[in-house]
């Protein structure tokens, strides 16, 4: 396919998208079904134009003047990619499977495509929705930090120390020119090509051998800083597929009893297979048997509880542009009242003396201090730790994190633009003996 016929089709996808109302992923599948001739190459580029589009969705629409698939994918080649008009016209020439030729509107506001007098949400491309509680975390920044959500994510690795050494790990990759990470000792960060498309790494022998998982850099942090100790009892009790859990594994250097839970049986599903090959031994899977109660033997009795809580995933809006335009009101209610619940549950398993790490993938203080807030108001006996020491469990890094980072008194904020990680929030709290 021509780079036309690509933006044709992510033009297409668009309109999918819109009119039925469902996911990126969906649409962009359905796609691909249907267009059988297009190659791996084209549904990659498709992609990329697709999620490109929705992260500038309110900036493209404002500078175009238009919420036309059209608009926002011409829109976004201009802001997002930095075509310049006569290039984005050489594209849209009317030819076969190329767009329509540029209007003279079109022509002019892609001339000068202006965002200085556009509202924050649209400069940030957010939800209007969420202005006041994303200013009331950021105050003055909120618009870079909209702007650095909307930019395209890394593909974060994490070297497993069960299977490989560092050095070696990184030498079997050096062909993917991975960069170190920031904070984390274990990460490797590869950078995507210039359309957006990560190698497939899930193909790579050190990858297969169990020696590298995926995991954003962000998450990696959150797992350090909960610090799961080598020969401790510890609970997972929102585990999915595992991702925390198998680095909670290999900082505890397989020592120790660590036990994983969720209360979806299929989100734990892929964790079996994730354990086996990453050679992880001292992990029990609880899976929830119907109304039986699954986890009565742990209470009181966990050095180290983490609740890795479900969320509104603001932090992920760079992996997930889609999902920014999804989220509602609703939807944030509805977590709310989930992460106060699963709170509630997950100080029973504390032992005295004991921890329990608070994490979510969100930017909402509803999310996460307003949690932590609440969670100290009915259970007096938690205090939490202060970041400045929470970051120790890091090493050498620990206090440039904790400087890079939004702490306050309840915890840590990771954020694309202050870490160059996802959006994380992780509050230590400590059980008093
Ligand atoms: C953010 S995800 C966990 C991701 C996982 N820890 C990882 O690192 O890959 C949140 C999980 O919480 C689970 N969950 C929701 N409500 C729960 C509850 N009441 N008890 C336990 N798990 C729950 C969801 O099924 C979901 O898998």
């Amino acid at each position: 396919m021509t780079p036309a016929a690509r933006l044709s089709a992510a033009i297409e996808v668009l309109a999918d998208l819109n009119a039925r109302r469902r996911p990126a992923g969906d649409a962009l599948k359905d796609w691909g079904l249907s267009h059988r001739f297009a190659g791996s190459g084209d549904r990659a580029a498709i992609a990329g134009l697709v999620y490109d589009t929705l992260r500038r969705r309110a900036s493209a629409a404002h500078v175009m003047g238009s919420e036309e698939p059209r608009a926002l994918v011409l829109g976004m080649l201009a802001l997002m990619r930095g075509l310049d008009m006569e290039a984005i016209a050489m594209l849209a020439d009317g030819g076969r499977f190329a767009p329509s030729p540029l209007s003279e509107d079109e022509r002019a506001r892609l001339a000068d495509p202006d965002l200085s007098t556009a509202p924050p949400f649209v400069r940030g491309d957010y939800p209007q929705w969420l202005h006041a509680s994303l200013r009331h975390v950021f105050g003055e920044e909120v618009v870079a930090e909209g702007e650095a959500l909307a930019t395209r994510a890394p593909l974060d690795l994490r070297i497993n120390t069960l299977k490989g050494e560092p050095e070696a790990v990184r030498a079997a990759l050096a062909h993917l020119h991975p960069e170190p990470g920031r904070f984390s000792p274990l990460a490797l960060r590869i950078r995507l090509d210039s359309e957006g498309k990560a190698p497939p790494v899930s193909a790579e022998p050190a990858f297969i051998r169990g020696e590298v998982e995926v995991q954003d850099e962000g998450s990696q942090l959150a797992a350090i800083l909960a610090r799961p100790v080598p020969g401790s009892q510890v609970l997972d009790l929102c585990a999915g597929a595992g991702g925390k859990t198998l680095e909670f594994a290999a900082l505890m250097d397989n020592k120790g009893q660590l036990y994983a839970h969720d209360s979806d049986i299929r989100r734990l599903k892929p964790m079996h297979e994730r354990l086996a090959r990453a050679g992880v031994r001292n992990v029990q899977v609880r899976s929830p048997r119907g109304a039986e109660d699954v986890l009565h033997d742990l209470e009181g009795r966990m050095d180290l509880v983490l609740v890795d809580a479900p969320c509104t995933g603001t932090g992920t809006w760079r992996r997930n542009p889609d999902a920014k335009w999804r989220v509602r009101p609703g939807a944030l209610a509805q977590r709310t009242a989930e992460q106060a619940k699963i709170l509630d549950e997950a100080v029973r398993y504390v032992r005295p003396g004991g921890r329990l790490a608070y994490v979510t993938c969100s930017l909402l203080d509803e999310e996460n201090g307003a949690q932590v807030r609440a969670l100290i108001a009915k259970h007096p006996d938690f205090s939490p730790v202060p970041p400045a020491e929470t970051v120790l469990a890091l090493g050498a890094t620990g206090p440039a994190l904790a400087a890079a980072a939004l702490t306050s008194r309840e915890g840590l904020t990771l954020s694309p633009r202050r870490t160059g990680t996802d959006g994380f929030f992780i509050s230590v709290l400590r059980r008093a003996p």
